[in-house]
């Protein structure tokens, strides 16, 4: 299945969600949506899922051959931010419910729910009430009964959120066998290490509107066009001279052996060698690709200033 958003807009009273956000996921891609708190996700994916609906733009889905289809609710799985399991009931028991309001048949869900709960080590608390959980487990749980149906669209609002290392890990490797499988995943999340290592794409949103999308290559081209070299050398000395080198524009030093350089378009390692090997001996020249978790706060800080920083 394949989505295609297209300037969509949503306002609240006085708060623009969501600004002309334009995004298309296809089939067996995993896409992240990335952003502070108050950015516009939660907001764009309950647009996608029928909760609400656009102010402006069009959201449109269509089969692997490419043909509009109506979003129906067999289709997709839906983990909203505010989980609705009943507290009260076993984790047996919501499990069970969901798969019936799913109109799965038992010989379908009742394997389902044996492997699921066997997978994340939960086969022992089926009995026990919601309310007994810890939140993370209440989260697998929340998890299971959004997969059950098997459906094609998965859509996840902070699938992550309240997990140990341990079973983020499992998340994540339950979400890479959706996508080997073919599916499309969309979801929300604020755990950068995670969504880098997962994510095909990305749509990195602030204050509703989007600042950069695409591939991590594509995201770091957008918000850190200029190149970062790190260079390492027996001694980090005369500082002036390295900044008199024309086509240095920015140098920091890191410590007494390495320092960071920003370089002009026009320059490379090899253009810029000869001169730095008159200043020191390099004992390394890297191109540093900065991570997404850096990348994003140097994004956000810039297009959010703190109160100090205005
Ligand atoms: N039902 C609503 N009525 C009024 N304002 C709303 C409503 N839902 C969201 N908002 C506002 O819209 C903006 C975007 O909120 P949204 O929940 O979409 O952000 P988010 O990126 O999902 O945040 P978080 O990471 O905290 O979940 C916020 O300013 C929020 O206060």
């Amino acid at each position: 299945m394949n989505i295609t958003i297209d300037r969509v807009s949503k306002r609240y009273k006085t708060v623009t969600a969501v600004d002309a956000i334009s995004l298309h996921v296809s089939s067996g891609q995993i896409h992240a949506l990335l952003g502070p708190n108050g950015a516009g996700k939660s907001s764009l994916v309950r647009m996608l899922v029928g909760l609400t609906s656009p102010d402006n733009g069009t959201i449109s889905i269509s089969n692997e051959q490419g043909a509009e289809i109506q979003l129906r609710p067999e289709h997709f799985a839906y983990l909203p931010e505010d989980r609705g399991l009943y507290q009260d009931r076993s984790v047996n028991d919501n499990l069970v419910y969901i798969a019936k309001l799913r109109g799965l048949d038992k010989s379908v869900y009742a394997p389902r729910i044996e492997h699921w709960l066997k997978y994340f080590e939960l086969t022992d608390r089926q009995q026990e009430p919601m309310r007994q959980l810890s939140k993370g487990n209440q989260q697998k749980v929340q998890l299971i009964s959004t997969l059950l149906h098997d459906p094609s669209l998965v859509i996840l609002d902070e699938p992550f959120s309240g997990l140990d290392p341990v079973n983020q890990e499992h998340v994540l490797n339950v979400l890479r066998d959706l996508k080997k499988q073919g599916k499309t995943v969309l979801l929300s999340a604020h755990q950068m290490a995670l969504v880098e290592r997962l994510a095909d794409k990305m749509l990195l949103m602030s204050e509703g509107r989007a600042l950069a999308q695409g591939t991590l290559d594509e995201i770091r081209s957008t918000l850190q066009p200029k190149r970062l070299y790190r260079v390492q050398c027996d001694a980090f000395k005369a500082q002036t001279a390295w900044a008199s080198i024309e086509q240095i524009e920015c140098l920091t030093p890191i410590d007494e052996h390495e320092v960071e350089l920003t370089l002009d378009s026009s320059a490379n390692a090899a253009s810029i060698w000869p001169r730095l090997s008159e200043l020191c001996e390099i004992q390394g020249f890297a191109l540093r690709k900065p991570g997404l978790h850096e990348l994003y706060l140097d994004t956000i800080r810039q297009s959010k200033p703190t109160r100090e920083e205005q």
